[in-house]
Formats: C-alpha cells, sequence, structure tokens
C-alpha cells in the first residue's frame, strides 16, 4: 500500500480595486485589492489544489464552484478546512507543505509567520510542518508588472 503522496497547486488572481490582500488567511494591506470570487487567498487556494490533487480529487472549482453563491466572498479557510476533511475521510494527513507567493508588492516575509500558523491550525499539523516564502519575479511578466500575483505548493500527504 502507498504510504506517501504528493501535490501540486497553482493559483494566480489580478488586482484590482480594494486596499488590501488575503494571503494565508491573513489581512494585508495593499493598495489594490484582488479580482476575485471569494477573498482570492492564492495562499490557500494553491495549497487546496495541492492537497487535491496529492489524492486526485480534482480542484478547488471542483469543490467550490465560482457559480455557487455560497463562496461569493468566502474566507478561504473554509475551503483548507474542509479539503484536510476530505483527506481525513480517506486516512491521509498532511506531512508538510511548502508555498511560495510570488509577486513584487506587497511584501510577504513579516506576515509569513501568522500565515503558517493560520495554515497550520486549518490543517492540523504543527507550525515547522508548513512553510511560506515569497519572491519577486524580477520585476518580469504578470507580476513583475504588478498586474497580479500568484503562488505554487506542494503537500506530502502521510497515512493518518
Ligand atoms: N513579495 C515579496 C517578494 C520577496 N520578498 C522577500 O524578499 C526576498 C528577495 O526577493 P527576490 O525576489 O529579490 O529574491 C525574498 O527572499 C523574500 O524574503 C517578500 O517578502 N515579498
Ligand atoms: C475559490 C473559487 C471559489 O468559487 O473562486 P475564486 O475566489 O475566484 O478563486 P480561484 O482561484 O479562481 O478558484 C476557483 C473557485 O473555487
Amino acid at each position: 500500500m502507498t504510504d506517501i503522496r504528493i501535490g501540486q497547486g497553482y493559483d494566480v488572481h489580478a488586482f484590482g480595486e480594494g486596499d488590501h490582500v488575503v494571503l494565508g488567511g491573513v489581512r494585508v494591506p495593499h493598495e489594490r485589492g484582488v479580482l476575485a470570487h471569494s477573498d482570492g487567498d492564492v495562499v490557500i487556494h494553491a495549497l487546496c489544489d495541492a492537497l487535491l490533487g496529492a489524492l486526485a480529487l480534482g480542484d478547488i472549482g471542483v469543490h467550490f464552484p465560482p457559480s455557487d453563491e455560497r463562496w461569493k466572498d468566502c474566507d478561504s479557510r473554509v475551503f483548507l478546512r474542509h479539503c484536510r476533511q476530505l483527506l481525513a475521510e480517506r486516512g491521509w494527513r498532511v506531512g508538510n507543505a511548502d508555498v511560495t507567493v510570488v509577486c513584487e508588492r506587497p511584501k510577504v516575509a513579516a506576515h509569513a509567520p501568522a500565515m503558517r500558523a493560520n495554515l497550520a491550525a486549518d490543517l492540523g499539523v504543527a507550525v515547522d510542518a508548513v512553510s511560506v516564502k515569497a519572491t519577486t519575479s524580477e520585476k518580469l511578466g504578470f507580476t513583475g508588472r504588478g498586474e497580479g500575483l500568484a503562488a505554487l505548493a506542494v503537500a506530502l500527504l502521510v497515512r493518518a
């Protein structure tokens, strides 16, 4: 029987009107918001896709369709806790997860500890099992031009 599974996720949101972005459940002040059906938390959306991908359960849009008004302006931590439940029902838990945020601004590093604490709490793991990093794209591409932000995630699942 397989004892580990791995998944990866990627999410992008364009900047729009607003005065903050939500990253890993943390409200980060910024001169733009993001265009999204939910709160547009790219960190959690990428992480959910990594968890779902690890068990070949589709993606976040399958489980939380943008056409469903229940998810309008929804706190993405609801999605993450639901993904944890899906894993648990199948006998899996998160071993560790690693997320990279890609944007020129806002600066993320100072918020990473709070983001890690949120993600770890929602996944039911120790904080040192969850990593959040950030990088610019050296002013290249859509993130470099400040048109939006992106996140990449990988997650390792182990038997519960
Ligand atoms: N949105 C961001 C981007 C980067 N950081 C931090 O800055 C460091 C340097 O970034 P480079 O892209 O120039 O390598 C990076 O290691 C992050 O710690 C950030 O906080 N927020
Ligand atoms: C999260 C959902 C919820 O309806 O909508 P958005 O907030 O627009 O985010 P996206 O990353 O496009 O994922 C799709 C949806 O599941």
